[in-house]
């Protein structure tokens, strides 16, 4: 069984856009695990651009799994260690980017990432890796303790020619590593079948489509669908 987290890190975005303090992402969070969900991402992003810190504390809160999803800074490993949420998944940011435009370099970052994925160990915490889907950054993933990697699915949905075949590459190395895998990013009810298929998968997290999906069908209706699609 494939588990689904869902981002509402978008909710966070409508609610910012007029300063008010609805739509709440707890509220849509409860909602989510009311209709299937099997856990919750939240992307504390350094600009604050979504969610903000406040959220992080109050989806700590609930009761099901809070993938943090957050870059590799001291401020961010700080307050992860002092939440202690499920599970960190460590993103690479640039405050000019529109969305997560590419995976974590952890093969080139490798030396700074190191007492910060040990850190989060230490303190407990499920560490996931967001990578490309590419056998030697699965590879230094392992090699860093994560027992974790979330494969980056952005190109895939952007529909660049030969993604698949490179996912199920990255799904058998991470299976030969032993190393639980995950993916995520611009997935939707047309191309999420494929990638259920990703030998091993465990779990994909989902948020921007199913958020804009829930504009019309509302937010339960549309989790349960997405459910269905991966049961
Ligand atoms: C890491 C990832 O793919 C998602 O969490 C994505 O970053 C959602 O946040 P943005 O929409 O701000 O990129
Ligand atoms: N890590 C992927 C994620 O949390 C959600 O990405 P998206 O569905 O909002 O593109």
């Amino acid at each position: 069984m494939i588990r689904l987290g869902i981002n509402v890190d978008h909710v966070a975005t409508l609610r910012n856009a007029r300063g008010e303090r609805y739509p709440d992402p707890v509220r849509a969070a409860e909602l989510a695990l009311e209709n299937g969900a099997d856990g919750i991402t939240a992307h504390l992003r350094e600009d604050r651009r979504h969610i903000r810190d406040e959220d992080i504390r109050r989806l700590r809160a609930l009761s099901a799994p809070l993938n943090f999803e957050m870059a590799v800074t001291d401020e961010m490993v700080t307050m992860a260690c002092a939440l202690k949420p499920h599970a960190c998944c460590l993103v690479p940011e640039r405050r000019e980017e529109l969305t997560t435009e590419g995976g974590l370099d952890v093969v080139g970052l490798r030396k700074s990432l190191a007492p910060h994925v040990s850190r989060l160990l230490e303190a407990g915490i499920r560490v996931s890796l967001f990578i490309d889907p590419e056998p030697e950054a699965i590879r230094t993933a392992a090699a860093l303790g994560a027992p974790v990697v979330e494969l980056h699915t952005g190109a895939y949905a952007l529909g660049k020619e030969g993604e698949l075949e490179r996912l199920h590459r990255a799904a058998h190395m991470a299976a030969e590593c032993g190393i639980e895998l995950h993916a995520g990013h611009g997935l939707t009810y047309e191309n999420v079948s494929p990638i259920t298929k990703l030998p091993g998968l465990k779990e994909l997290n989902i948020g921007h489509f199913l958020i804009s999906e829930a504009v019309f069908v509302g937010l339960g209706a549309s989790v349960r669908r997405m459910k269905d699609l991966l049961s």
